[in-house]
């Protein structure tokens, strides 16, 4: 039998690279290559593009939606590690363990939408809870979130990291500040709110890694639970999944460090706080449960395969 051909179009930006580091190495799939210098060729593009069973978009958002117009092969599917689609009908959200059924979902889907990294740890706490009752819909939700600077890709890399860059750049800097993140429409559908929430992202002077935190006033959730209670709620919501767990309530340790989990592509959950207030943090790596460690999830759900195959656990 022939192997599932895979092409990755924007293979050399950092979304693209990571992906490829854990396909590499595959034997249960071809990977197409495409020439370096055919790489932004469209009519390149779209040979690669419809020869291939599974294609992986790695492209800013302008790219992501034109890639999808070039493809006119049905059997062809589609993963979008973009901001594009991920509210777009038609599109199945790319996070298996998030709702009821969603692992299926994504099974049968020819067009999935790769989560956002900032979305991810908000949804992974704030969408269990609302399934499960907990959370009111209308509750004023605030989050801040920590990430590494290989989130913002090629060229905040080399802002970062270059020999004269502003001393600046030393000290945490929070952004989108204007309260209007590109994830706040898919944290709001997804999680299924009435409102999206306060959302303050947080760039380190780190590659990679994320800590993205919710808290709670316990006397607003239904039913009034405690923070133990609450961690009990998410460790059975997530007790059969390999890539995403939720620690002994508190904490392993008293600091929840931003690249805990960098170099992984599971999603830690920590859960601490009182009988009045919850903390919820979840601990995971941008590049890895944040972009192509859930891409390649993806794709192994898609097409049948071990799903943490290629992936650090
Ligand atoms: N970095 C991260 O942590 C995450 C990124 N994403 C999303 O993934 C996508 C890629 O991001 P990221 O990898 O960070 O970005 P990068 O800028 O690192 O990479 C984008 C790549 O796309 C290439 N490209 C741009 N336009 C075209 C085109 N028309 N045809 C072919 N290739 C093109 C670029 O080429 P060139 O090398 O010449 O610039 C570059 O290699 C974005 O939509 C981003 O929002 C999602 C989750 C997390
Ligand atoms: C540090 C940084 O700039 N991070 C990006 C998000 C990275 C990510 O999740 O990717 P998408 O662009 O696909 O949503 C940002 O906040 O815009």
């Amino acid at each position: 039998m022939s192997k599932p051909k895979v092409y990755i179009d924007g293979k050399e930006g950092t979304t693209g690279l990571q992906i490829y580091e854990r396909l590499g190495g595959r034997e249960d799939i071809e990977l197409l290559l495409i020439d370096e210098d055919k790489r932004k060729d469209t009519e390149e593009r779209k040979k690669f593009l419809n020869a291939a069973d599974l294609v992986f978009l790695c492209l800013p958002d302008a790219a992501a939606v034109e890639a999808v117009s070039l493809i006119e092969n049905p059997k062809t599917r589609i993963i979008d590690a973009s901001t594009a689609h991920r509210t777009a009908e038609g599109w199945v959200y790319g996070f298996a363990e998030l709702l009821p059924g969603q692992r299926q979902r994504i099974k049968f889907s020819s067009r999935v939408a790769n989560p956002g990294c900032h979305a991810t740890g908000f949804l992974s706490t704030v969408a269990p809870l609302i399934e499960l009752g907990v959370l009111p819909r209308d509750y004023p939700l605030s989050c801040y979130s920590l990430t590494g600077y290989s989130g913002g890709g090629k060229k905040m890399i080399a802002e970062y990291e270059a020999p004269d860059r502003d001393p600046l750049l030393d000290s945490p800097a929070p952004y989108a500040i204007g309260l209007c993140h590109k994830h706040l429409p898919e944290m709001r559908q997804v999680a299924g709110l009435d409102f999206p929430p306060n959302f303050l992202p947080v760039l380190g002077d780190i590659y990679k890694g994320m800590a993205t935190t919710v808290m709670l006033q316990n006397h607003l959730l239904n039913g009034t639970p405690n923070a133990q209670d609450v961690h009990d709620l998410l460790a059975g919501y997530y007790q059969d999944q390999k890539l995403v767990q939720v620690t002994p309530f508190g904490g392993a340790g008293p600091r929840l460090y931003t690249s805990q989990l960098a170099g992984k592509d599971s999603l830690e959950i920590t859960v601490s706080g009182t009988q009045e207030q919850t903390l919820l943090t979840a601990q995971f790596d941008n590049l890895g449960k944040g972009a192509s460690g859930a891409a390649v999830q993806n794709m192994n759900i898609m097409m049948g395969f071990e799903e943490t195959a290629g992936l650090s656990l």
